[in-house]
């Protein structure tokens, strides 16, 4: 349909993908026509059904793995004309662990994913985009962009990672009028949160000291449940912050957009001092001394007043 902009999402067959393809191809003035991908079409069920009418109309389904240059390839060939005006980079994994636990084959795929993954999808679009003068990407890091996170050492890697990458190319882009817009959200219930936790269960920790594991598994899991619970936010939060930065890209969005304000002072307290001492002492109290949540929510809220 004339008019319409054409959006492309990776990583649609669950959480902040799947709740991004629903709400933009659900828009009452009908402006986007979706392009939800994902690398398993057998997964599409879920995607379908919260759809509803708008499937076959304004959302169409496409089979794309990041981690797969040819697929990314043959998707966006796809497409007519090649035209992608918003590419919405959402795919991703997350690893959890004691690091000696983790073999560097399993980083590495954290890295292919969240990482090359990105890489791979703008590489094959932005050149258009730049040709025409116009265009969108936007980025799903994470809060794990800006301040790493205890046992979460390779993932929080792969999402700062993103953040270098999009800081260096963000203003190469501004000369050819493409916008690049990153999201930082903190924990959202998706299958992100179940998959960590069956992950957890499933796993030894081989070649990993007691008291390590320990600590992993009794002081880390725990209070990361409980920020979970506390601070979590639902797709549908994270989707609505994407369909601002979209809706508002004439009055260029802001680059970086974090979703849940109750991170902005961990973010503030790296900054506040430039040694580093300050983040690092603090997360180290806030884990190993104030492990219940009530204690880790009224530091949040102190530290915000
Ligand atoms: N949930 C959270 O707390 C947070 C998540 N994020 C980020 O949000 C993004 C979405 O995660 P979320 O919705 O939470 O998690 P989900 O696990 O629910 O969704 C992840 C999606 O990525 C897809 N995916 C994984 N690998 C590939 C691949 N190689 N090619 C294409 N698709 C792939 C999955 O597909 P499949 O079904 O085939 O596995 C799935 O659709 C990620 O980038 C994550 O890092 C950021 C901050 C917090
Ligand atoms: C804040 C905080 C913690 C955990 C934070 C977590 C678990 C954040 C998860 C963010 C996610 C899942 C981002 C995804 O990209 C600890 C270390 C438990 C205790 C100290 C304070």
């Amino acid at each position: 349909i004339p008019g319409q902009k054409v959006v492309l999402i990776t990583g649609c067959s669950s959480g902040i993908g799947l709740r991004m393809a629903v709400m933009l191809a659900n828009d009452e003035q009908k402006r986007y026509h979706v392009i939800a991908t994902m690398r398993d079409l057998k997964r599409k069920d879920k995607l379908v059904e919260a759809a509803g009418d708008a499937y076959g109309k304004t959302l169409s389904l496409a089979v794309l793995d990041v981690c797969s240059d040819e697929s990314v390839k043959q998707c966006i060939n796809g497409i007519k004309d090649r035209h992608v005006d918003i590419l919405i980079n959402n795919a991703g994994i997350g690893l959890v662990g004691p690091l000696e636990s983790i073999p560097i084959e399993e980083m590495k795929k954290v890295f292919e994913t969240n990482f090359f993954g990105v890489i791979r999808m703008i590489k094959e679009v932005m050149p258009d985009m730049k040709k025409r003068r116009g265009g969108h990407i936007i980025v799903v890091s994470s809060v794990m962009g800006l301040q790493g996170v205890v046992f979460n050492d390779v993932y929080a890697a792969s999402k700062f990672a993103m953040e270098g990458f999009c800081e260096s190319l963000a203003v190469q882009l501004l000369k050819f009028n493409v916008t690049l817009s990153m999201i930082e959200p903190g924990p959202v219930h998706t299958e992100f949160e179940a998959k960590m936790i069956q992950d957890v269960r499933q796993k030894e920790y081989p070649g990993t000291d007691p008291e390590t594991v320990n600590y992993f598994k009794n002081v880390y899991l725990p209070s990361s449940v409980d920020i979970f619970e506390a601070l979590g936010q639902t797709p549908d939060d994270i989707a609505k912050v994407s369909s601002h930065l979209i809706y508002f890209i004439s009055n260029s969005p802001r680059f970086r957009n974090m979703t849940n304000p109750l991170y902005t002072p961990i973010v503030a307290l790296k900054y506040a001092d430039e040694t580093g001492g300050l983040s690092v002492h603090a997360f180290y109290h806030m884990l190993f001394n104030l492990v219940c949540s009530y204690a880790l929510i009224s530091f949040h809220c102190r530290l915000v007043i």
